[in-house]
């Protein structure tokens, strides 16, 4: 059969070419390095592997950095590497505190070719690529949403693929759906959201997944519960009203809640959330038996939530108003998240469970009140 020879001998060249485009087995391509985007001929694949050796510190850019969890995954990652080798990054002016406390840059995630200079002017060797729409502000701008959560994330991932870079991705509870198991959620089962979020997180995930083994990129992603932090704002989701109530608890004794009292989320304090990313960023490659975890630490209902408040403050009153489009999101998404296989694989393991959550919320809110009031 010449033709078949011939098919298979051309066949066989294209493969050992980097860059071919060619649809071939994730096993035979598993760990070798070249972009998707950028790379045409093998000339150019010496350029593309950043050397990083396990005993330098990594060189990290986080995106969207300005957020609820940017800022202070920026002060643990410069705890641990070096005030210099953590750059925050995002469309948006940062408070002065911010400027003054590490090196800040300026990155939109949807421009593909500044994202790039700054990787290789910096000489970064991991992003954490926060930039994202969440889920209630996603609903209310779907198409900005698509752009910042599908486009965006496809620049950092070619960029990543492209410069041998370390990649988080975080994914949340959000990327499931009505039709997934809810009560435990585990690693793997149905996926299917109803929120652009959502579909973009899933997007995130399957995307980061095939980048790894078509092109060997070390992508890592977390599902995130809703993460409660005293001294950072949400930035527009279902799961604020976690973080409201504190607020709200001690400033003026009231709460109106946007969600039914019974309805139950997944739920993580932020010092949690920011040791487990990078803990599975420090994790060994070969202890990773997937990509993509779930994490968690509690799960309560608002009602449960006011309940632990109130044995701390009794005179908190609350009301509830619900919100139709955030209590739908909400009443799709798991109620609890299993997360054996991150704690068996790099042995996650939560701190903080509710009534550490409330204690340690109320002194943090309370006396920065204090401080407020004096001054
Ligand atoms: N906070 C949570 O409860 C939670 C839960 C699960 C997953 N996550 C994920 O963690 C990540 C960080 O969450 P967060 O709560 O800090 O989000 P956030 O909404 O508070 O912050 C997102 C940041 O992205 C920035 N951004 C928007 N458009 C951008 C663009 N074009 N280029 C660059 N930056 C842009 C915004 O300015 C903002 O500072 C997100 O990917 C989110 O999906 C968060
Ligand atoms: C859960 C998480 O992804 C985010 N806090 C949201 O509610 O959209």
């Amino acid at each position: 059969m010449p033709v078949v020879r011939a098919l298979t001998k051309v066949a066989k060249k294209a493969l050992l070419t980097p860059g071919c485009g060619c649809q071939v087995s994730a096993v035979a391509v598993r760990h070798v390095s070249f972009s998707p985007r950028q790379v045409t001929n093998a000339s150019d694949a010496s350029f593309h592997s950043v050397s990083f050796s396990e005993t330098d510190h990594p060189k990290v850019l986080i995106t969207g950095g300005l957020g609820q969890l940017g800022v202070g995954l920026a002060k643990l990652l410069r705890k641990r590497f070096g005030k210099n080798n953590v750059i925050l990054s995002d469309i948006r002016k940062p408070p002065t505190h911010v400027f003054h406390s590490g090196p800040f840059i300026y990155s939109d995630i949807l421009d593909y070719k500044n994202l790039r200079e700054i990787v290789v002017n910096n000489r970064i060797t991991w992003v954490v690529h926060y930039s994202a729409l969440l889920s209630a502000v996603g609903e209310a701008n779907v198409a900005l949403a698509r752009a910042v959560n599908i486009t965006g994330l496809h620049n950092i991932l070619d960029i990543a693929a492209e410069h041998g870079l370390r990649l988080f991705v975080p994914s949340t509870i959000g990327a499931f759906g009505p039709t997934s198991p809810r009560n435990p959620t585990p690693d793997l089962c149905v996926q299917r959201p109803r929120t652009i979020y959502g579909v973009s997180k899933v997007h995130a995930e399957l995307m980061g997944e095939y980048y790894h083994h078509r092109y060997g990129l070390d992508f890592r992603c977390l599902r995130y519960p809703g993460i409660i932090s005293a001294d950072s704002q949400p930035g527009g989701g279902t799961t604020d009203y976690a973080v409201q109530i504190f607020h709200d608890a001690v400033k003026t004794g009231k709460f109106e809640c946007n969600l039914k009292p019974d309805t139950r989320l997944p739920m993580m304090y932020i010092d949690d959330c920011l040791r487990a990313t990078l803990e599975v960023m420090e994790a060994p490659a070969e202890t990773l038996s997937m990509r993509t975890y779930n994490i968690n630490a509690m799960s309560f209902t608002p009602d449960e939530l006011a309940q632990e408040v109130q044995k701390q403050l009794p005179d908190l009153q609350i009301t509830y108003k619900i919100d139709p489009v955030r209590q739908a999101i909400a009443d799709s998404w798991p109620m609890n998240f299993d997360d054996s296989n991150a704690r068996n694989d790099w042995r996650w393991k939560h701190d903080y469970d509710l009534p550490e959550l409330v204690q340690t919320m109320l002194n943090f809110i309370g006396s920065e009140s204090q401080v407020a009031q004096v001054s």
